[in-house]
């Protein structure tokens, strides 16, 4: 079977992928969710005319020049407003957020107000009309849209919506992600391994970079090489609903490399086995209904870097959001060889130098390597056969965190 170029395996990979349903949720669950309907206001904020300073609600009129003197009838606070109305001549003591009294229209702030021995004040300077007041309506009126749909709910979208009046909002669903690893040779970390295993490590990292992009995970643990138990983790994550689940492990063409037969034995509809990259080549993707199966090589570095390039879009389509890899350009700092016909995924470090981005590609690339994947904080991209690179050349780099 012929490798599958990069883009295409994303373009089949999000093929008819589109937001899950809405559901209502709590505002402090909504943090990073996407607005699944555009949001309109359900209250007028401020709801009257607020001070927006600690000072004396005033009469323009009264001090247009100063010195002026006032008689203090009252007090206006946030949450108790002065229910009278201001006569010529008259102020009331007012703090920011309060409501302004009738008749006033102006704040002179308490540091330009003297307080007398009679109790009066005295204004120091002249106060214009609307000075220090915010109108009624100022931020937002009742029926106003306020936040689109498909608003990612950051803090500052949050707070809005909360100000308008909303408790609950409508969100995408989040995406579940199962998480099944494969492997005679695995044990979870904390156990002893036996004399030829190691501690599986990948499924960790997946789950943590999916639950980072809001989906839910379900972590179906470790299961041996044979297809009862992967088919039986399989079926599990299937009964469960998941949106899409993720293969660690037996994606190649050993004897003992099931996971592409346990698929199809089980009803998923593979697109593709087998992509033009490096590291991840073995990666498969198949679907049943509206369940996506991304089969990822067991290699930790192919798997975290294949769901870097796929699996977070993948979330990121069901959770309504748009996904726009950080791809940036850079200057290498040392030559990299001829590049075959694999889209090339360089373990590198950028940083910042005189005249730009500078990526160091790492000299040890192999895709078992968490060590070098731990400190990159990027990827250099090859395109397929791309020719050598001097030092200094421009290159294309996909930040990482
Ligand atoms: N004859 C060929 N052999 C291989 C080819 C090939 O084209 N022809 N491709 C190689 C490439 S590229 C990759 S990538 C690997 C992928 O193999 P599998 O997906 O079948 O992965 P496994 O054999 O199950 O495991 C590979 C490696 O990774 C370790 N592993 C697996 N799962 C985990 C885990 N959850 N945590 C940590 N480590 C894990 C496993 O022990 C192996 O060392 O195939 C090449 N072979
Ligand atoms: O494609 Mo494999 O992931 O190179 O090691």
């Amino acid at each position: 079977m012929a490798l599958l170029p990069v883009d295409e395996a994303l373009e089949r990979i999000l093929d008819g992928l589109g937001p899950l349903a809405t559901e209502d949720v709590p505002l402090t669950e909504a943090a990073d969710r996407v607005l699944a309907a555009p949001l309109k206001a359900r209250r007028t904020q401020p709801p009257f005319n607020a001070s927006a300073m600690d000072g004396y609600a005033v009469r323009a009129v009264d001090v247009e020049t100063a010195p002026a003197t006032l008689s203090v009838i009252g007090e206006s606070m946030a949450g108790h407003r002065f229910s009278g109305a201001l006569q010529p001549g008259e102020t009331v003591r007012i703090f920011t957020g309060a409501p302004v009294p009738e008749g006033a229209d102006a704040v002179l702030i308490q540091e330009n107000a003297h307080i007398l021995a009679d109790g009066r004040i005295e204004a120091a300077e002249p106060v214009s009309a609307g000075r220090h007041i915010r109108r009624a309506g100022l931020d937002f009126r009742e029926g106003d849209p306020v936040l689109e749909q498909g608003r990612v709910l950051d803090p500052a979208a949050l707070s809005l919506a909360a100000a308008a009046g909303h408790a609950t909002l409508p969100v995408v669903s989040r995406p579940l992600v199962a998480v099944i690893a494969t492997g005679d040779e695995l044990v979870p970390p904390g156990t002893e391994p036996g004399p030829d295993q190691i501690v599986a490590s990948n499924n960790f990292g997946i789950a943590a970079l999916a639950g980072r992009d809001g989906a839910r995970v379900a972590d179906l643990g470790i299961v041996a090489d044979r297809e009862e138990e992967i088919a039986a983790a399989l079926r599990k994550a299937l009964t469960a609903s998941a949106d899409i689940v993720i293969t660690l492990g037996g994606a190649s063409v050993g004897e003992h490399d099931l996971v592409r037969r346990v698929l199809e034995a089980e009803g998923i509809a593979l697109s593709f086995w087998k992509v033009a990259i490096r590291p991840g080549k073995p990666m498969m993707f198949g679907r049943r209904e509206a369940t996506r199966v991304l089969g990822l090589p067991g290699n930790p570095v192919s798997s975290l870097v294949c769901a870097h390039l796929f699996l977070r879009p993948m979330i990121a389509r069901l959770s309504g959001r748009t996904f726009t890899p950080d791809l940036r350009h850079a200057e290498l700092a040392a030559p990299m060889r001829a590049n075959d016909g694999r889209q090339d995924y360089v373990r590198a470090s950028v940083s910042r130098g005189p005249r730009g981005l500078v990526a160091t590609p790492f000299e040890l690339q192999d895709s078992s390597m968490l060590s070098t994947l731990a400190a990159a904080n990027a990827l250099v991209v090859r395109e397929p056969n791309a020719g050598p690179s001097e030092a200094g050349a421009r290159c294309q780099v996909l930040m990482l965190r």
